[in-house]
């Protein structure tokens, strides 16, 4: 059975090794480093998987080592990491955003390396990944990679890598757009007068619902707009109020700083020439 490492016992990382699980992974397959003992605690007793508190323990033996630290600590853990993935040459994934595969190979030497970029609806199984592979990575490693990503939802490979910040700013970071939007729903609905809790149960399914119309009917969202607008009705009134407002604009400025905000991520950890 594949042995994986995770290094970074986090957020991203719990969801992932979740999914892992729920797909018939077994806890002993799996090594998770984490620095914070209460996080350790928590994954062995929540997951059952072994933790470490020494970055080399976990990678040690590892066929696949999954890099999920915040871009900022990547290079804090090369000198943990480097010898070893040189000794048994791992698949390498990183999901960290911004963080580009020229960078991973400058900290941990030539691998074969995967930049994905996953998002937080891996906890429930409807994750989505973009991922990204060097020539280094065999067709077997990649289908493994596809493997590993799969289990938290659907995935996608992405053949340019400067794409890989876009789909940071598209899916790495939609999900806070939505609750964002529905924040504002909800806020908006209770001052037309709506109880909260009243306003909160009709956001959420309103959105399950649109969104299990997008991924299970087959049309694109333009269409399924189009369905709800009644001519002259109320729906009109509202997209009419949006795009007085600009709300394409404010998308694709919010996406683009998104976009910028990886690559900057990215040039801050590059050394200073
Ligand atoms: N949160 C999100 O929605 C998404 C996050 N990401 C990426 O995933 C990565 C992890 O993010 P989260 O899980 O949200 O962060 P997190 O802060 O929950 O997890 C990071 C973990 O790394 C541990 N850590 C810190 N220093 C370490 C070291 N030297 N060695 C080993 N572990 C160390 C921390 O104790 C923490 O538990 C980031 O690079 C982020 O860009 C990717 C997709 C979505
Ligand atoms: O906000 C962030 O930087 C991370 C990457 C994508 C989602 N969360």
């Amino acid at each position: 059975m594949t042995q994986i490492a995770f290094i970074g016992g986090g957020n991203m990382a719990r969801s992932l090794i979740g999914g892992l699980l729920k797909h018939g992974a077994a806890p002993g397959d799996i090594n998770v480093a984490e620095p914070m003992a209460a996080a350790r605690e928590a994954l062995t007793r929540d997951l059952g998987v072994t933790c470490h508190g020494d970055n080399k323990a976990a990678a040690a033996g590892a066929d696949v080592v999954v890099l999920a630290v915040k871009p900022q600590v990547m290079p804090a853990i090369q000198g943990d990491l480097r010898d070893i993935l040189q000794a048994k040459s791992p698949l390498l994934i990183s999901i960290a955003a911004g963080v580009r595969i020229d960078q991973l190979e400058r900290w941990f030497g030539a691998l074969p390396i995967v930049r994905c970029m996953p998002n937080t609806p891996a906890l429930i199984g409807a994750g989505a990944t973009g991922l990204c592979a060097n020539a280094a990575v065999s067709a077997a490693q990649k289908a493994k990679a596809q493997e590993v990503l799969g289990t938290a939802g659907v995935t996608r490979w992405i053949d340019d890598e400067a794409l890989m910040d876009t789909v940071t700013a598209l899916s790495g970071s939609g999900p806070a757009y939505f609750f964002a939007m529905v924040e504002a729903m909800e806020a908006a609905a209770v001052a037309q007068g709506l109880p909260r809790d009243a306003a909160r149960a009709l956001a959420a399914q309103t959105c399950l619902g649109a969104g299990r119309m997008l991924t299970e009917g087959g049309e694109d969202a333009a269409t399924l707009r189009q369905r709800v607008t009644s001519p002259n009705g109320t729906t009109q009134a509202a997209l009419e109020s949006f795009a007085a407002d600009g709300l394409p604009l404010i998308v694709a400025n919010a996406m683009g700083a998104a976009r910028k905000r990886g690559v900057e991520l990215a040039a801050s950890l590059d050394e200073p020439t």
